[in-house]
């Protein structure tokens, strides 16, 4: 059998209106992907959209009538928002394949460190003894595949092996898929907290805390309810420009004594985010680098 596949690339805000049109057209699955693995360096504090294009892909069986249908998409969109162009829609006839095999051959199991594993459900845990956290891709940012997530997964393990992490409680500021909190906690902490604007991220974490078996120590919340309460460990991958703008409260929930890692940092923003979160009253170490972007590593004094 051979399938119909529509691709277009289109702005955030519009994919709702395009999916909406070809649905109508009786598409037998749609899917929105980030145009680009990279995230908007600076968005604007508090707003969702972190990537600049969506690339929306709807599916049919049968190849009929292809033209017409692209005509009929066409012209809705033009019905809706006649002031917008409608966006290039690409036809390609896809013959008969495992597509969700091949999809799924695209996430293998990731080490991050010495202990911890990222595992896909539909893999076996390469190494049983090893600290491994079930986690398919989703919604949510947080696979483990982006350097910024790496860095931060990283550096908890080498807290765990350390034993700097047991028993301590962790917030993951910008929890996304909640991959940073789970880990922390299966690999050691007694209780963490995720927080994150993102609707679809707090509902990611609350799942795949459940398919962890750690849902009981892990609590989630939207920014503004945070408890005013000191963490020791504190994890936050957002981006540089929201970092620098909420340092004052990220470095707040530093407790004394207590350690954080910033990522999401682009090698050449380093330099403003230090500055802001020594501000704040931290010390602030070297950045540690990977692909152009970078982890910053800082301390709450245990005085002063
Ligand atoms: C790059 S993702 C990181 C996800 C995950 N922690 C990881 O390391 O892979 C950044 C997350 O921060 C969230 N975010 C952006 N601005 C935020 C803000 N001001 N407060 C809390 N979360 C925010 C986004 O919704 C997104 O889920």
């Amino acid at each position: 059998m051979s399938w119909l596949q529509l691709k277009a690339r289109i702005a955030p805000d519009h994919a709702e209106i395009l999916e909406h049109l070809l649905m109508e057209e009786g598409a037998c699955a749609i899917t929105l992907q980030d145009a680009e693995d990279q995230p908007l360096f600076e968005p604007d504090l508090g707003s969702t959209p972190l990537w600049s294009e969506t690339v929306l892909t709807g599916l049919w069986d049968g190849t009929e009538g292809i033209e017409a249908m692209r005509e009929r998409v066409k012209a809705g969109w033009a019905a809706l928002i006649p002031d917008e162009p409608c966006p290039e829609i690409e036809v390609e006839i896809l013959e008969d394949r495992d597509w969700a095999r091949e999809w799924m051959d695209g996430f293998e199991p990731l080490k991050m460190g010495q202990r911890l594993w990222i595992v896909p459900s539909w893999h076996d845990a390469p190494e049983q003894d090893a600290v491994n956290l079930m986690l398919d891709p989703g919604l949510a940012f947080g696979t483990g595949t982006h350097p910024t997530t790496a860095l931060c997964l990283e550096w908890l393990d080498g807290l765990a092996v350390a034993g700097k992490l047991a028993q301590h409680s962790v917030l993951d500021f910008g929890c996304g898929s909640g991959i940073l909190a789970i880990a922390a906690l299966k690999l050691g902490a007694v209780d963490a907290l995720g927080t994150d604007i993102d609707p679809q991220a707090l509902q990611a974490s609350r799942e795949n805390a459940q398919r962890n078996d750690v849902s009981d120590q892990l609590t989630l919340c939207y920014p503004d309810r945070l408890p005013d309460a000191g963490y020791q460990i504190v994890v936050a991958n957002i981006l540089a420009g929201p970092l620098v703008e909420l340092a004052p409260q990220i470095a707040g929930s530093v407790a004394p004594g207590g350690l954080l890692a910033l990522s999401g940092i682009l090698a050449p923003q380093a330099g403003e985010v230090l500055d802001a979160y020594r501000e704040a009253g931290l010390i602030m170490e070297e950045p540690t680098e990977r692909d152009g972007w970078v982890r910053l590593n800082g301390q709450r004094p245990l005085m002063g």
